[in-house]
């Protein structure tokens, strides 16, 4: 069963507080007052385009059946096809969702993208399914929301907990109503499906060349830079092994159950081992344990959250003593974290700059396989960094000319895109 819900029922339905939605609202506001736009703007751009909510009935391994529910919002379709990653988590919900699709349309619009933004979701936990069974969740999600997506309506790529597997699997459930191979409809795929060389790396590396550039640009880096890192999965893992490649001392890093530090620098390819044979990081035996969320508090050149929402608050932003945070993850700042922040003086680079590199690929590999041509490892990376670090340039003189802090000027340079783009269409309403 699947249902459309229209978007003034979303707003309606909007939960208020420290949620993902309530940042998101609360950014888009900053950024219409930044740019002299009235409420009218505000509630079109903070007003998902679609939403889909399905149910996923799953037939499990041993015979029981369980039902789990999904989404896909397309927040913004102004500037081109919906662009967004799909999320296995069993924190998912329709508030998340929708939140993670608004962000999309910002990215996306920042690094001037012919996209939208979109996101989608399905409350489950993968930890506790097997391969059959994720399988099946998949296919059923996808022939769900198929009406909905496309290679020219909207284009799921990985996000937690679903990898470039999950994508195949997506693109061949496609492809198999479609009656013909549909490769544009999902990135993020196997390279011999399709995929393109450098996306699974892209998100780290884009991250990693935003690390640098800014402790570069903000004249924080030196003889001893060193960063914490908060996940382990497809984003923190990589950007680990950039930045230790880089020459920064990697302290810190931390999974759901587990943290470990060492302060001489965590050796990240013999953490990658173990997490490969345990699962996590935790008993890594050439680092220390570390307690629960100390990580975020630790004394260290740049803070990296690369996991979920809501991780740094008005509660323990007075204590965190990095003295730059690049977000890795989507929303992992609250509003009230940020204000802390900016009054203490500690730059935070924003998730939609910093965290794009991701998307970017996914756009260079729905390019190429328009074309049928494909890119060495060596065109994208390049493309990718100058692109990454021509963004950054941008984002960081504009925030200095307008003295407004790199999240309200990366929102609003992105809302701006968007709100041309509807009036140039003459969509206003
Ligand atoms: N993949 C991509 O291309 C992009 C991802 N992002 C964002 O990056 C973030 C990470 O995504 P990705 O790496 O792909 O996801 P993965 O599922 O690959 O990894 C998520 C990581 O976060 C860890 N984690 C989850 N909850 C916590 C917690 N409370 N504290 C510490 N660690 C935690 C997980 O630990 P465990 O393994 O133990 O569960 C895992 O190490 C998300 O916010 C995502 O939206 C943004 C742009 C693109
Ligand atoms: O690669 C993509 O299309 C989207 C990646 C994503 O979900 C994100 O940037 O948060």
């Amino acid at each position: 069963m699947s249902q459309i819900l229209d978007g003034r029922s979303a707003v309606a339905a909007e939960t208020r507080g420290a949620s993902p939605l309530h940042a998101a609202r609360h950014q888009l506001r900053e950024a219409v007052d930044t740019l002299g736009l009235g409420d009218a703007e505000y509630e079109m751009l903070s007003t998902p385009r679609r939403e889909l909510t399905v149910s996923i009935p799953l037939r499990c391994d041993d015979g029981t059946t369980r039902t789990y529910l999904g989404y896909r919002v397309q927040h913004n379709l102004s500037r081109g096809p919906a662009k967004g990653g799909v999320r296995f988590s069993p924190a998912v919900n329709l508030d998340e969702v929708r939140a993670l699709a608004m962000w999309m349309t910002w990215k996306s619009a920042l690094l001037d993208l012919p996209y939208g933004g979109a996101k989608g979701g399905v409350a489950i936990d993968p930890r506790g399914h097997t391969l059959g069974e994720l399988e099946r969740v998949t296919r059923r999600y996808t022939s769900e929301i198929a009406g909905f997506i496309g290679p020219d309506r909207d284009i799921p790529a990985p996000d937690i907990g679903t990898d470039e597997r999950t994508m195949a699997w997506m693109m061949d459930t496609f492809s198999v109503g479609a009656g013909h191979t549909v490769l544009g409809v999902v990135t993020g795929k196997p390279l011999e499906l399709g995929g393109s060389r450098g996306r699974a790396s892209a998100t780290s590396r884009g991250l990693g060349h935003v690390v640098l550039a800014a402790l570069r640009d903000l004249r924080l880096g030196g003889g001893a830079t060193t960063a914490a890192i908060q996940g382990f999965g497809k984003v923190g893992r990589g950007l680990a092994a950039f930045l230790a490649e880089a020459g920064v001392r990697v302290i810190a890093v931390s999974d759901e159950d587990g943290a470990v530090c060492n302060d001489g620098g965590i050796d990240v390819t013999a953490l990658g081992e173990h997490v490969d044979r345990t699962g996590g990081v935790a008993g890594f035996a050439l680092a220390d344990a570390l307690p629960g969320g100390e990580l975020l508090e630790m004394e260290v050149t740049v803070l990296v959250p690369a996991a979920v929402e809501g991780v740094l608050t008005a509660e323990n932003a007075p204590r965190v003593r990095a003295r730059l945070i690049v977000e890795g993850a989507n929303g992992p700042t609250t509003p009230e974290a940020d204000a802390v922040f900016e009054a203490r003086g500690i730059t935070v680079v924003p998730d939609i700059l910093a965290n794009a590199g991701g998307v970017l690929v996914s756009y260079f590999e729905w390019v190429q396989g328009n074309q049928s041509y494909w890119w060495t490892e060596d065109d994208v990376e390049r493309r990718l960094r100058d692109r990454m670090l021509a963004s950054w340039e941008r984002l960081l003189a504009t925030a200095r000319s307008s003295r407004r802090s790199l999240r309200r000027t990366a929102t609003a340079l992105a809302v701006e895109r968007v709100a041309d783009a509807h009036r140039l269409r003459g969509l206003y309403p």
